[in-house]
């Protein structure tokens, strides 16, 4: 697995706990409450978006590894400016859209190269909000395995370290795309919890089986009782 130089961590935690949360104080507080040795953290578009770059910045120079989640998508000389502004942030991965095409993610991929810190970058293939009729409804009416597996064969193609997909296309891009590319997959769902707006969900344990690399959960942590035991119990059931 390729790793980030600014891996603050020497280990490697699985588990991604995605801070959507409306200010730095309600995201720090969760913060308080989590432990390190057990999980990164991603920040999203509410988050970035309300808190801004410096909060970003003092994040990632914490214990936790940072995923800055802001899927960027537009022209290429736009996408590698925003790649290195986000870089220079010192997070450990960032993202684009795999359906910007190849030449905006190669300048994605330039621009996080030259940087000093060098994140790892990955692309979006299909949201895990949605099903065969969301996309159908996009224009697209290839069956979503299909149009995954093509994206991430793009996204590896630009020379990208990975991409996010669902779970449930763990398998199928394993074999395609081999073991060295990352699998990011949200969607995550612990058996008997709500799917909120989740289509293509999938347990902790049997998306680390089907091959994900890394697993972003939110709500199933954040809105939990007690955080702290939510992750453990997780961490636990992916472990064992
Ligand atoms: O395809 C995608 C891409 C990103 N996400 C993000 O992951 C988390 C999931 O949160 P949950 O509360 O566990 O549903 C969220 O920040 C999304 O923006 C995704 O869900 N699917």
């Amino acid at each position: 697995m390729t790793t980030s130089q600014n891996t603050p961590q020497s280990h490697d935690p699985k588990i991604i706990v995605a801070l959507d949360y409306a200010d730095s104080a309600s995201a720090l507080k969760l913060v308080a409450q989590l432990d390190p040795a057990l999980c990164r953290l991603k920040v999203g578009k509410e988050l970035f978006t309300s808190a801004g770059p410096q909060f970003v910045e003092s994040l990632a120079r914490s214990n936790f590894g940072v995923f800055l989640d802001l899927k960027f998508h537009d022209i290429p000389n736009t996408v590698a400016k925003a790649c290195s502004a986000a870089s220079n942030l010192g997070v450990w991965m960032l993202n684009v859209h795999a359906s910007g095409g190849m030449e905006m993610m190669q300048a994605a991929k330039q621009a996080v190269d030259t940087s000093a810190s060098k994140p790892l970058l990955i692309a979006v293939t299909v949201l895990t909000s949605m099903n065969q009729q969301t996309l159908n409804q996009i224009g697209i009416q290839t069956d979503i395995a299909t149009h995954v597996l093509n994206l991430a064969t793009l996204t590896q193609q630009a020379g990208l370290d990975g991409v996010v997909c669902s779970a449930l296309e763990a398998e199928i891009l394993r074999t395609k795309l081999g073991n060295d590319f990352c699998l990011v997959t949200p969607g995550i769902r612990p058996a008997n919890v709500n799917k909120d707006d989740q289509s293509r969900v999938v347990t902790p344990a049997d998306a680390l089986n089907m091959g994900s690399s890394y697993l972003v959960i939110g709500r199933p942590i954040t809105q939990a009782a007690n955080p702290l035991k939510a992750l453990e119990a997780i961490h636990a059931e992916c472990v064992s």
